[in-house]
């Protein structure tokens, strides 16, 4: 059998769970998790091979919203050219939530015209019992998607998420592998450094003060015993600033110590990381900054 590669566009709520499923498929960590919403804001593609076999492409697509400042409406154009680029979308439900709210309904309209297989993934099924995952099966397959296959999967311990990979694969053309073998991303190392940064400042702030931060890498130089990361936390207030460095520098502390060791995972190598925090009012309106940044 000739080997099949497409991709696949991953829509669903904010915090349902994308980024993790991602990870588990490629089985490396290509898209930050955090418990804040809305936490992606780059199409990242995992890639998973099988060879002789499939590859699949994933892209992590920000959450679908209506569009508020360039930075959101960036994200909604992004989720339209991703689905007129793709050959299957996998909607993800959160199980633990409730399934078929608003924002699961406005996403079943986008995806109904989209006019390429819907996959259904009811997650989170490792915190429900069994009344409420056929509860949760019963109302993902009222989503007006008739024609979708639903899955259940816990994208935390990896149950039920074979299963999908397999109907995922085979729903591919035949084709030629868009990428070699061994990748499993195709995000830049700035990009892919950064969003380390920024998975740390995540985990440790609250409020506004998450989607205020965007990490730029300056810089990666290889010293004799260590690679020299230097990279800014932008931010929009100065008391966004005075919240990253901490009294007496303990956040800035804490966010460079964890994520210099995620970095030295990923590059496998000692590493320096030198982190400062710079003010730019409304970087989040800035289409110049935002172009630098590579969110397109
Ligand atoms: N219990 C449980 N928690 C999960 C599961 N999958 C994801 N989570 C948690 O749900 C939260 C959100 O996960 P993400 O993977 O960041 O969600 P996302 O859909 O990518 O979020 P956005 O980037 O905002 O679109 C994190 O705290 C995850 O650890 C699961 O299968 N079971």
């Amino acid at each position: 059998m000739s080997p099949r590669s497409g991709f696949v566009a991953l829509a669903g709520r904010p915090n349902v769970g994308k980024s993790t499923l991602v990870n588990y498929m490629v089985g490396h960590k290509v898209a930050i998790v955090s418990d804040k919403p809305q936490t992606t804001r780059r199409a990242i593609r995992g890639v998973l091979t099988v060879p002789d076999r499939y590859q699949l492409v994933l892209t992590d697509l920000p959450g679908v919203q209506r569009p508020r400042d360039a930075l959101t409406s960036r994200m909604q154009q992004r989720v339209e050219q991703e689905l007129g680029e793709a050959d299957a979308a996998l909607f993800v439900v959160n199980g633990d939530q409730g399934v078929g709210g608003a924002g699961d309904r406005f996403i079943a309209e986008a995806l109904a015209s989209a006019r390429i297989p819907i996959v259904i993934a009811l997650n989170k099924i490792d915190r429900l019992n069994h009344a409420r995952t056929v509860q949760g099966l019963v109302t993902a397959s009222d989503l007006g998607l008739p024609d979708a296959e639903v899955f259940p999967i816990s994208a935390r311990t990896g149950k039920g998420v074979p299963a999908l990979v397999d109907y995922l694969a085979g729903l591919l053309p035949e084709g030629p592998f868009y990428f070699p073998p061994e990748d499993f991303s195709d995000q830049s190392e700035d990009v892919m450094l950064a969003e380390l940064v920024r998975e740390q400042v995540l985990l440790r702030t609250r409020q506004e003060v998450p989607h205020a931060v965007e990490v730029q890498i300056e810089e990666i130089e290889q010293a004799e015993s260590a690679v020299v990361v230097r990279a800014i936390m932008w931010v929009e207030t100065e008391s966004q600033k005075g919240i990253l460095i901490g009294h007496h520098g303990r956040m800035i502390k804490a966010i460079g110590t964890a994520a210099r060791k995620e970095i030295e995972r990923e590059l496998a190598d000692h590493v320096h990381l030198d982190l400062s925090v710079r003010v730019r009012r409304s970087w989040r309106a800035d289409d110049a900054l935002l172009d630098r940044l590579g969110i397109t």
